[in-house]
């Protein structure tokens, strides 16, 4: 009965290859020793092949926090207890969460996709509730979602790129909020890369020792009811989360409707990751903000051959790695559009000999 948005199989978009040798030639005669900006001057190159445009800007910015509970926090996978997920979507409204400071700040639109909490969510203004199901089943034991429920949420994710989209946005953050995910994300990136959970398992909100090694035993049990499925969309509903899966739609939304994507932590990364095994060309789209804490996201980074621009320690989700970097993105584009070349301010180039 359902199907999957378009974005997830047909051909996305590449990148403008004129705009990106003007954008290369440009930093060749800006006045600076070439490459002394260094990946700034790559950033810059890259947004203007993307946005297709001589002078790249990340504004206006687009933010949305997809949010999910997940069946397997049953088994005691995260140190904090699921209903912090809704209560969380009122913080978020209400303006006190990490991330609603972070988009004020920079002057970004925030919206939160509610995708199927355990706990009530009021009618909030920023929050869209597209409830799928209160949560997803128990990944340990069964497949965390039905592939229609995947579709579901990919397709509230490709709606929240269409609505970017129209409203002129540049850049794309996701964000995501629900407690027990980085069992999920683990689980999922395990199957994609066919990793031992003690490889990608890590404590979360906050699990000491024990709980880390009890929730790598639960991803295990995932990993064998899976078997060895490396099918995008069978990992995504066997062992996935609806946030997750919004995440992955609106990712691959973007990029189809010609949005670049700053991607935040692991649990962002696993769901782009999982857009990549479905769309290779997706890795064009995606600059990467941060590595996080969570120890399995540098393996996740290393798949995508990622290279963060910050690593700050942080481990909180949200988008709020990715808003952290959005000064630096900021900064790439003032240098490419604004500096002088030798030429207009009157300043020797590099001797041609030398
Ligand atoms: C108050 C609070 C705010 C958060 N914001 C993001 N997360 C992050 O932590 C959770 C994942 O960790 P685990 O798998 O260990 O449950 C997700 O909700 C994620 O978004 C939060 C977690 C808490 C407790
Ligand atoms: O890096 C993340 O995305 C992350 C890490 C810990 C908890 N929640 C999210």
């Amino acid at each position: 009965m359902f199907s999957p948005p378009p974005s997830w199989t047909q051909q996305l978009p590449k990148p403008d290859v004129l705009r990106i040798r003007q954008a290369t030639d440009r930093q060749q005669v800006l006045t600076k020793p070439p490459g002394s900006l260094g990946q700034l001057e790559q950033l810059a190159i890259q947004l203007s092949g993307l946005q297709v445009m001589d002078q790249p800007t990340v504004d206006p910015i687009q933010i949305t926090v997809f949010a999910g509970d997940h069946g397997v926090c049953e088994e005691g996978v995260s140190a904090f207890p699921q209903e912090v997920t809704a209560q969380m979507i009122a913080n978020f409204a209400g303006g006190g969460a990490a991330i609603s400071v972070l988009a004020k700040q920079l002057g970004a639109s925030l919206e939160v996709v509610n995708l199927g909490t355990v706990g009530d969510v009021p009618v909030l203004a920023g929050v869209r509730n597209e409830s799928i199901a209160p949560a997803t089943a128990n990944l340990a034991i069964t497949m965390a979602m039905t592939e229609d429920q995947a579709y579901a949420a990919l397709t509230s994710g490709d709606a929240v790129a269409e609505r970017a989209a129209n409203a002129g946005c540049r850049l794309f953050i996701g964000g995501d909020m629900g407690i027990g995910n980085t069992t999920s994300a683990a689980a999922m990136a395990c199957a994609l890369l066919n990793e031992a959970p003690q490889q990608l398992v890590g404590p979360g909100t906050g699990l000491d020792t024990a709980g880390v090694s009890h929730k790598s035993t639960v991803v295990g049990r995932a990993l064998e009811r899976h078997g060895d499925n490396m099918d995008p969309l069978a990992v995504l509903a066997s062992l996935g989360g609806f946030e997750i899966a919004g995440l992955t739609g609106a990712i691959l939304g973007c990029a189809a409707r010609g949005i670049p994507v700053l991607v935040d932590g692991f649990i962002v990364s696993v769901a782009a990751l999982l857009g990549m095994r479905q769309q290779p060309g997706l890795r064009d789209w995606l600059l990467f903000a941060h590595r996080s804490a969570e120890p399995g996201h540098a393996r996740v980074l290393e798949a995508m051959n990622a290279n963060p621009l910050l690593d700050l320690g942080m481990r909180l989700g949200e988008g709020s790695g990715a808003a952290v970097a959005v000064p630096l993105l900021r900064a790439a584009c003032a240098l490419h559009n604004n500096m002088a070349s030798f030429s207009d301010a009157g300043v020797s180039n590099k001797n041609a000999t030398s």
